[in-house]
């Protein structure tokens, strides 16, 4: 597959503050890459850097095999960008926002509308196409900023967190709508939180914690990593105290993080200790309300990697 996208050695720091540490990967033609990591990454400052909208004070990035400082005005050309906060006129309607977007690249006339009502459809906002952005939800504010960023037809699409904390229909709608791009062959970067998005969209999965790149590949090769393990959901009465090295003691455990009423045990396949986790438990005086036992799924493989859950 063609390399559409090639990062080498990218690092930035703020101040003395070194806040990417000399990343490097490459981003396939026609894939989802899904940037997974914790708050604090360094996720939204390598997207930055990708959109040329913040120098690196080391490395470079190469668009189809040329540096973009060489070619801002054609790479900004052939790029969407979905910025993590809305970019909207708020007193327009859902179409004039796409055209003033669209227009910004110099399409017009008969193309212009065939763009402006490609993107709507394609967002799902046809039939809210006249009403004025401000008496939008915050999904669908969300699905028109993508629409904004997709009407000039852009050959890479790079979205950061599109659907930070809007409700599950506009997720969904977003998330077809991203398959829909890839489909039509557009390559998307796509920078989120949830596991569960990247489960449904990724081709590729690139997880970064402080500034490093700790983990890359597909569902199916990251969790090949903790193919030998098996994860524990405890939760616990409210109000519950248990100390964590208590748990290092039972044989098979090889992670635990307790977070307010929950644990969660990451522990070796083979070995059965789920009797003495609960002996653990109840001879503390501690009362178990649930416990679910899990197979190897990314979200352990984030846990075992970074030592945090995602949602820190
Ligand atoms: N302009 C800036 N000046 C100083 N420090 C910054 C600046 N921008 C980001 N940082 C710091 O760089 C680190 C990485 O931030 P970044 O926003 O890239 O992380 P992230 O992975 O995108 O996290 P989030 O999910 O919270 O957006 C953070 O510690 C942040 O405080």
């Amino acid at each position: 597959m063609e390399t559409i996208l090639e990062v080498n050695k990218l690092s930035k720091a703020f101040q003395k503050r070194q806040v990417l540490k000399g990343i490097g990967f490459e981003v396939k033609r026609g894939e989802i890459l899904c940037f997974l990591g914790p708050n604090g990454a360094g996720k939204s400052t390598t997207i930055h850097i990708l959109t040329g909208a913040l120098p690196s004070s080391e490395g470079e990035v190469l668009y189809k095999g040329v540096p973009i400082s060489k070619q801002l005005r054609s790479y900004k050309r052939e790029l969407g960008v979905v910025p993590q906060d809305l970019a909207l006129y708020e007193e327009l309607s859902a179409e004039r926002n796409v055209l003033f977007f669209a227009g910004l690249y110099g399409i017009r006339g008969s193309a212009l509308a065939h763009a402006v009502e490609e993107a709507i459809q394609l967002a799902g906002l046809a039939d809210r196409r006249h009403d004025k952005v401000k008496t939008f939800s915050g999904g669908m504010k969300r699905r028109l900023n993508i629409a904004c960023a997709i009407a000039h037809r852009p050959e890479l699409v790079i979205m950061d967190e599109p659907t930070v904390g809007i409700d599950p229909q506009s997720r969904n709608h977003i998330l077809e709508c991203i398959r829909k791009l890839r489909d039509n062959g557009v390559t998307i970067l796509y920078s989120t939180h949830y596991m569960e998005e990247v489960e449904a969209i990724a081709s590729r999965i690139i997880i970064m914690d402080h500034g490093h790149i700790i983990a890359e590949g597909t569902k199916e090769t990251l969790k090949e990593e903790i193919q030998g393990e098996k994860q524990y959901g405890i939760e616990l009465e409210p109000g519950s105290h248990i100390q964590e090295e208590l748990f290092y003691r039972v044989e098979g455990v090889k992670f635990v993080e307790i977070k307010e009423d929950r644990i969660e045990v990451v522990s070796l396949k083979d070995i059965e200790n789920l009797d003495r986790i609960i002996s653990l438990l109840t001879d503390q005086g501690v009362k178990i309300r649930n416990i679910e036992s899990r197979t190897a799924s990314l979200e352990t493989v984030f846990l075992k990697l970074t030592g945090r859950k995602l949602r820190d």
